[in-house]
């Protein structure tokens, strides 16, 4: 992973070079605070060890018997699903099995998809890290009862992915169906690495391997200056700019295929490090499509945003043809990625001369490596800003409030948050 910070030396907000450096004596404290949580695979930590302890030979030995799947349907909720769906994603080609994800409990869009599957062909991995959360348990008992109707022997069709306990592991030891654990010490937002974001990637073929061989040249890179390491330089960059203004950070992937990358980058940031009053409330964007629509904001509007401009610098091509419509005659000749490219350099360029700080991240490609090199990198860089930060950066208070506040009103057991919908303030207008 490339990081060029160079954008964000000058305008408003900016952090100097001198400021980086006198920055970089905290990062080498993040950083042996970082070490030794490895070292201890303490939670949250433990995600950094992942290039070396995800078992990718077991993980593919799990979904081995469903290798002929038409299609694999994930039901999992926020870092259970966003994960595996960044991977398929990024790295599907035309004669893979399609993946499908139900990460949400929209009756209309649940029910769609139930009755669109090719039920007895498609493979179900019920994905859930407490194996309690509702959402997903709920979406796993709609499918299971499709199956069944349409007489699919769901026990036949399913995995679970779940941690030691909990009601998904219960339901899997009475079914005796095949089950990956979720590995200790690892949050949902930073598990793409391992069993939660790899055995859909398997089903399809993917090189895990790869994958994690890309995450650990990005784990090797990280040191004790934002100066030597990619990921700290981004960690580190972002903070001083959220500090200075920046609440901002509209992450931009020029590539379709990086378009989940942004939702997966979306939930990291935000239940990480939006804490204590602080934190940076990620924009999801996509290069060239938003620049016709966001960018108008992001350059002229408040000025509390950074950009994260991130692209492949190889990707397959394809020729504009050539043509003689009157104007249009520059374009032929050159090709897409040529357009796409310069329009990536030229929206850099717009920014930087508005004084609005942005990032660039290249990747070699969008294969396997190169995945496993940037998500590995947004995850050091983001256990970095929580540390300077000083936030907790592995748990998400704010997010089970919410949680224990929606099972009370199902009646789910007593909880006082439930109570809190009642005593709702109305004023409406209509
Ligand atoms: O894997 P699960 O336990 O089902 O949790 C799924 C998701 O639930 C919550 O919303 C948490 O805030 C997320 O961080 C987590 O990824």
């Amino acid at each position: 992973m490339h990081v060029d910070i160079g954008n964000v030396l000058d305008g408003t907000p900016s952090v100097s070079r001198d400021s980086l450096e006198r920055l970089d004596e905290t990062v080498a404290a993040a950083h042996e605070r970082i070490e030794s949580g490895r070292a201890d695979a303490e939670h949250g930590y433990a995600a950094l060890n992942l290039p070396e302890t995800a078992d990718a030979d077991g993980i593919r030995a799990a979904v081995e018997p469903f290798g002929d799947a038409e299609a694999i349907v994930t039901v999992g909720i926020g870092g259970s699903a966003l994960g595996a769906a960044t991977l398929t994603e990024a790295l599907a080609d035309e004669d893979d099995p399609d993946a499908y994800y139900l990460d949400n409990v929209d009756p209309e869009h649940v029910s769609t998809l139930a009755e669109s599957l090719p039920l007895s062909e498609t493979v179900v991995n019920v994905v859930s890290r407490s194996g309690t959360t509702a959402e997903t348990l709920s979406n796993f008992l709609v499918v299971r009862d499709a199956m069944e109707a349409a007489g699919v022997d769901w026990t036949d069709r399913t995995f679970v992915t779940t941690g030691e306990e909990g009601n998904l592991r219960n339901l899997a030891e009475k079914h005796d169906l095949p089950a990956l654990d979720v590995p200790e010490g690892v949050p949902g937002r930073f598990s793409v690495l391992s069993t939660v974001g790899l055995a859909a990637a398997a089903i399809q073929g993917h090189d895990l391997d790869a994958l994690l061989t890309g995450a650990a040249e990005e784990a090797d890179r990280l040191s004790g200056s934002l100066f030597d390491s990619p990921a700290y330089a981004y960690g580190a960059t972002t903070y001083a700019l959220a500090q200075r203004g920046a609440l901002t950070n509209a992450m931009m992937p020029y590539a379709e295929s990086l378009e989940y990358f942004a939702e997966w980058f979306a939930q990291l940031w935000a239940e990480s490090l939006g804490k204590d009053g602080l934190g940076q409330t990620p924009a999801r964007a996509l290069g060239a499509t938003d620049q016709h629509s966001q960018l108008q904001l992001y350059r002229a509007g408040p000025r509390d945003k950074l950009v994260t401009l991130v692209r492949p610098r190889e990707r397959e091509d394809r020729e504009i043809p050539e043509t003689d419509l009157q104007g249009l005659s520059y374009l032929g000749g050159s090709s897409l990625g040529e357009l796409l490219d310069a329009e990536f350099e030229a929206t850099e360029a717009s920014l930087a001369a508005a004084g609005v700080p942005n990032v660039r991240i290249e990747i070699d490609r969008v294969d396997e490596r190169g995945l496993g090199e940037l998500l590995y990198g947004m995850e050091a860089a983001c256990v970095l800003y929580g540390e300077l930060a000083n936030v907790s950066t592995f748990t998400q208070p704010a997010v089970e409030w919410g949680k224990r506040a929606a099972r009370g009103l199902l009646g789910g057991g007593d909880f006082e948050e439930a109570d809190a919908v009642a005593e709702k303030t109305t004023l409406v207008v209509e």
